[in-house]
C-alpha cells in the first residue's frame, strides 16, 4: 500500500511570457499521487512547470497543494512547502561538482533522501562525485538534476521533460526511480511529449494542447486511441 501522496489543484490559471498570454484558464487535478501531461512542443508545458515553481508571474488563477495556495509565491516558499523541480534542460552548474550540487541542496526538508541515498540508487553519479558539471553526459546530467531534487524529501516533484535526448536505458531507470518515490509517498507531474514515458509513469495523463488541458484521459485510453495520439501528440495514425 503506497503512502498518501499530496493533492495539486489548478485553477483557472493565466500566465503570460512577456507581452504573450501562454495559459489560458488552466485547470488541472492531481489526487492519485501521479499524473502524466502530455502536449506537443509550445503547447505551454515548461511554461506550467514555471508558474508552479513560482519562476514565471501567474497573472490569475489558483495552485494549491493539499489545499494551501502557492499562487503568486516566491520559488523559495513554494520549494519550502515541498515541491520541486527537475527543469528542461537539467540545468546543471558547469563548475560544480556532482558532490557540490548535491550538498547544495542538503537539509532543506527532512526525510528519506540524502547523499548517501542518491549515490546508492544513482551508482553512475558515485563513480562521478567529483567530476565538474560540464564533465557529463546528457543522462548523467539528468540523473544528477533528478538526485538533486530528491535531495529536497519533496511532496511533489515536477518533472519537465526528463527523457529528452536519453537511451531507453537510462530513460527506464529513471522512471524505476521515479516509481520509488511514489510508492513512498511523493506525489508526481510528469511533463513529457514522449507518450511512452508519459504512459509508463502514470496511470492519468492531462493532454494540453493551446495553454490549457484539454482532456484528462487514463493512460489505456490514450493508448488505444489514435486520433488522441495524433491530435496531442502529433504521432501519425495509419
Ligand atoms: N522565454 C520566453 N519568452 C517568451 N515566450 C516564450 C519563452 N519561452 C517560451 N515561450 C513561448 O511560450 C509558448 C509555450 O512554450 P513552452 O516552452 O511552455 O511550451 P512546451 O509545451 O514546454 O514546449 P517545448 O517542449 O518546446 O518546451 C511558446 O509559444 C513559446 O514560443
Amino acid at each position: 500500500m503506497a503512502n498518501p501522496t499530496s493533492a495539486l489543484s489548478i485553477r483557472g490559471l493565466y500566465v503570460d511570457r512577456g507581452a504573450q498570454p501562454i495559459l489560458h484558464g488552466l485547470n488541472l487535478q492531481l489526487t492519485g499521487g501521479r499524473l502524466a501531461v502530455l502536449g506537443r512542443n509550445g503547447a505551454g508545458k515548461s511554461t506550467l512547470c514555471l508558474a508552479i515553481m513560482g519562476m514565471l508571474p501567474v497573472r490569475s488563477g489558483s495552485i494549491t497543494l493539499d489545499g494551501v495556495e502557492l499562487a503568486g509565491k516566491p520559488p523559495h516558499d513554494i520549494a519550502a512547502a515541498g515541491i520541486t523541480l527537475v527543469p528542461q534542460g537539467r540545468r546543471v552548474f558547469p563548475s560544480l561538482t556532482v558532490d557540490e550540487h548535491l550538498r547544495l541542496m542538503e537539509g532543506r526538508r527532512p526525510g528519506p533522501w540524502n547523499a548517501a541515498r542518491v549515490y546508492r540508487e544513482l551508482p553512475r553519479l558515485a563513480e562521478r562525485k567529483t567530476n565538474y558539471g560540464n564533465q557529463l553526459s546528457g543522462g548523467e546530467k539528468q540523473m544528477l538534476a533528478l538526485g538533486r531534487a530528491l535531495m529536497t524529501n519533496p511532496r511533489l516533484i515536477v518533472l519537465d521533460e526528463p527523457s529528452e535526448g536519453l537511451s531507453p536505458l537510462i530513460v527506464e531507470h529513471l522512471l524505476q526511480l521515479i516509481a520509488e518515490c511514489h510508492r513512498e509517498g511523493t506525489s508526481i507531474l510528469l511533463v513529457e511529449q514522449n507518450m511512452r514515458a508519459g504512459l509508463t509513469a502514470a496511470a492519468e495523463v492531462a493532454l494540453m494542447s493551446g495553454g490549457v488541458v484539454s482532456h484528462t484521459v487514463s493512460s489505456e485510453t490514450l493508448q488505444s486511441d489514435e486520433n488522441l495520439q495524433h491530435q496531442y501528440l502529433g504521432i501519425a495514425t495509419h
